[in-house]
């Protein structure tokens, strides 16, 4: 039968990338998708520029991803955090699940990435009882873009975000978010920044947006 995209996207992680490192998984991933097959991954531009240094600035201890797709962001993110820091990712289609439980085991960081195989909006009242979370020093929103505000504000209700927490969103300008950046440009309750890039693989225009809760 037919392989899928992100099972291809694994079997060049698994024949190029050296196990448990997860840089040498990100280069294999991005290697893949400039020469054979793009794929929605944040990509190197984007992720070295904007969500590597948003990371470590932050240095969080309790982060979240809302949409894992293959794990690429998520091994960028979890080779990044500090000793004992916890990265919740969710992701609704088990497919992708499946192929992102592979890449981060790859790479190693499997002890600090919970994978939850399931859709935000169940899953982000859940946080607090199933998981102990308080609240996310940082929150990694790249799931279908027109979820994005739904969710922050369902994080919102559910506490999930204290003063200081930061929400950085992929994608901004290419698909677009623009219910989202109207709400969270103009919200009291947070401080935004544009952070200009390009399209993962492509000279088109995109950028993330970075988000400082003010409580
Ligand atoms: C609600 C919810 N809960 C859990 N997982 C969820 C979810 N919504 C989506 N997901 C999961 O996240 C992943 C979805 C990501 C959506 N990302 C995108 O649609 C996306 C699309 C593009 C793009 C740009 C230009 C083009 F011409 C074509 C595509 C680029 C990107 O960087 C993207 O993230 C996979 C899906 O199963
Ligand atoms: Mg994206």
């Amino acid at each position: 039968t037919q392989s899928t995209r992100p099972q291809r996207l694994l079997a060049a992680v698994h024949k190029k990338a050296t196990r448990g490192n997860p840089r040498s998984v990100v280069k294999a991933i991005d290697e893949f998708c400039n020469q054979n097959e793009w794929a929605m991954n944040v990509g190197n531009e984007k992720g070295s520029e904007i969500l590597d240094s948003v990371v470590s600035e932050t240095n969080p201890g309790c982060v979240l991803e809302l949409g894992t797709y293959c794990g690429y962001s998520t091994v960028r993110i979890a080779s990044l955090l500090p000793p004992h820091a916890q990265l919740i990712t969710l992701e609704f289609n088990p497919d992708n699940a499946a192929v992102a439980r592979q890449v981060i085991a790859w790479a190693g960081v499997a002890e600090k990435v919970r994978l939850v195989e399931g859709e935000s909006g169940e899953w982000i009242p859940k946080m607090k009882e199933q998981f102990g979370v308080k609240t996310f020093d940082l929150v990694f929103l790249d799931h279908w873009k027109n979820r994005y505000l739904l969710d922050t504000k369902l994080m919102e209700e559910c506490g999930l975000l204290k003063k200081g927490s930061v929400l950085l969103a992929d994608n901004v300008v290419c698909p677009g978010a623009p219910d989202y950046l109207e709400y969270i440009r103009n919200s009291p309750q947070y401080k935004s920044q544009f952070f200009k890039s390009h399209l993962e693989y492509t000279k088109a225009e995109d950028g993330l947006e970075k988000s400082v809760f003010l409580g």
